[in-house]
């Protein structure tokens, strides 16, 4: 399945793409995608539905991220060779984890602000895993038990706030609008993570192109490393890392522009499409 959640901001209903790519209301079936209602349990539910009998939403509608509820986006730094290589920063030998407030996450089309003060806006491209069931200490093997689905993100970065301000990363991560998801959650019956095209325009100019079999730290390995810290709770997203192509990577670095315009493509995953502006 394809879940969605469309409409206006704080307003979004839940819905589901149907087999012409057209989204059903999915309202009178759940109260949103968030929570218990992501567990295999009640995804297993919704599949046995005939969506083609559930109303059309309207076709130029709002996509909002397709997940609520979120608690937190746990973040893996450097997981991609290049990426580190081009930050000039060593291979991690265990997963580089951060956090990204979950009050930055927007929806896939909606515009990026930049905050007051920012100079050195940038771009990520991401595999982001979704997660469906409580998960504290899980295994490798089991680990994919767990994953309600994926969906793209894109972590977006102020780099001098992430860098040139002392302390952690998450100040450069964390404002309103740097955490766009969606415009999918695809469930894992639906699509497999191991090898999946990943890729970044900047005003049509290609600018991060690569695979999701470049990861360093693969899915499965992820969820059992970071549930060996925390709990995954329903709903919280892990952003899988960033290939090579950000705009810190230039010399000299090519940030972001007010009006630029940012494509990202996961192959099975759609396309989140964004304008940048600065406050
Ligand atoms: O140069 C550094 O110290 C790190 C820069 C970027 C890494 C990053 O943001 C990531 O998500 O990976």
């Amino acid at each position: 399945m394809k879940l969605v959640r469309f409409g206006l901001e704080n307003n979004e209903r839940p819905g589901v793409v149907d087999s012409k790519g057209k989204i059903r209301d999915l309202s009178s079936v759940i109260s949103d995608l968030e929570g218990d209602n992501l567990s295999p349990e009640s995804l297993e539910k919704l599949k046995a539905i005939d969506i083609e009998k559930l109303a059309l939403a309207p076709s130029d509608v709002r996509l909002g991220p397709p997940v609520t509820g979120v608690r937190k986006i746990v973040c893996v730094g450097l997981n991609y060779r290049d990426h580190a290589e081009e930050c000039k920063l060593d291979i991690p030998e265990e997963p580089l984890l951060f956090m990204k407030a979950a009050s930055s996450i927007s929806g896939p089309f909606d515009d990026i602000v930049f905050p007051k003060g920012s100079e050195k806006g940038d771009w990520e491209v991401e595999l982001g895993i979704v997660i469906g069931s409580k998960a504290t200490n899980v295994e490798e093997c089991s680990a994919d038990k767990y994953i309600a689905g994926y969906c793209i993100v894109n972590d977006v970065c102020e780099r001098a706030f992430q860098l040139e301000h002392g302390g952690q990363w998450c100040k450069g991560k964390s404002a309103d609008t740097f955490a766009p998801i969606g415009p999918w959650l695809v469930t894992t019956d639906e699509i497999k993570p191991d090898s999946l095209p990943i890729a970044l325009n900047r005003n049509g100019e290609r600018m991060q192109d690569s695979n999701t079999k470049h990861l360093i730290f693969n899915v499965a390995q992820l969820v059992s490393y970071i549930s060996k810290y925390m709990t995954l709770e329903t709903g919280d997203i892990i952003a899988t890392g960033t290939p090579g192509g950000v705009g810190l990577g230039y010399i000299p670095p090519k940030y972001l522009k007010p009006g630029d315009e940012l494509e990202l493509s996961i192959s099975g995953l759609g396309v989140q499409r964004q304008v940048v502006r600065f406050n």
